[in-house]
């Protein structure tokens, strides 16, 4: 399938010089969504993933899914004051600004085997923060993938060591 034609460019959103990577018409369409789940799906065969964390936001459309069929927990990474219980956090900066991602301090065991899941991978500071709240908690971050990865960003440089993998790259 040709997922790129179901992204949208949209440019100088939400700041001038950014061209942002809208993944609505891919979600939109039945076909698109089952096999894009599909596909991320494929990345993980054979793999032994005790959790998966999903970013906030986008990161959530997918994860849980992953999740359910890879016969793991869910773990939701949020930005700062979602979560309710205690949280161990890690600040960080992305492509058009900058925040604090929180984790709750009990939803990955040492040494469990963790999925990082988010639908784009830009600069890589966003999957940064999320890869250090997991080793913060002691567990093993075997694959982060993603929808998008934008190569010329340099995201990967930021996630050295760690398995990526992406559906489309530009
Ligand atoms: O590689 P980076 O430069 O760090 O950027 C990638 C992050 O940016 C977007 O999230 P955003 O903060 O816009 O939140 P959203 O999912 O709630 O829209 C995207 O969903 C990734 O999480
Ligand atoms: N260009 C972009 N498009 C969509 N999501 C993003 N997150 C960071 N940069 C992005």
């Amino acid at each position: 399938m040709d997922f790129g034609s179901y992204i949208r460019d949209i440019k100088d959103y939400p700041k001038p010089g950014v061209v942002f990577k809208d993944i609505t018409p891919l979600l939109n369409d039945p076909i698109a969504l089952r096999k894009t789940g599909e596909a991320l799906l494929g990345f993980t065969s054979n793999m032994q993933i005790d959790k998966v964390v999903g970013v906030d936001s986008r990161g959530f459309i997918f994860a849980p899914m992953l999740a359910e069929k890879l016969e793991a927990g869910f773990v939701p990474v949020r930005k700062k004051g979602k979560l309710p219980f205690k949280t161990v956090a890690e600040s960080y900066v992305l492509e058009y600004g900058e925040g604090e991602l929180e984790i709750h301090a009990d939803a990955i065991q040492p040494g469990e085997k963790v999925l990082v899941h988010d639908d784009v991978l830009a600069t890589g500071g966003t999957a940064q923060a999320v890869c250090k709240l997991v080793e913060k908690l002691g567990g093993e971050v075997v694959q982060c993938n993603f929808l998008i990865e934008l190569t010329f960003l340099g995201g990967s440089e930021k996630l050295n060591g760690y398995p990526i993998r992406a559906l489309l790259q530009y």
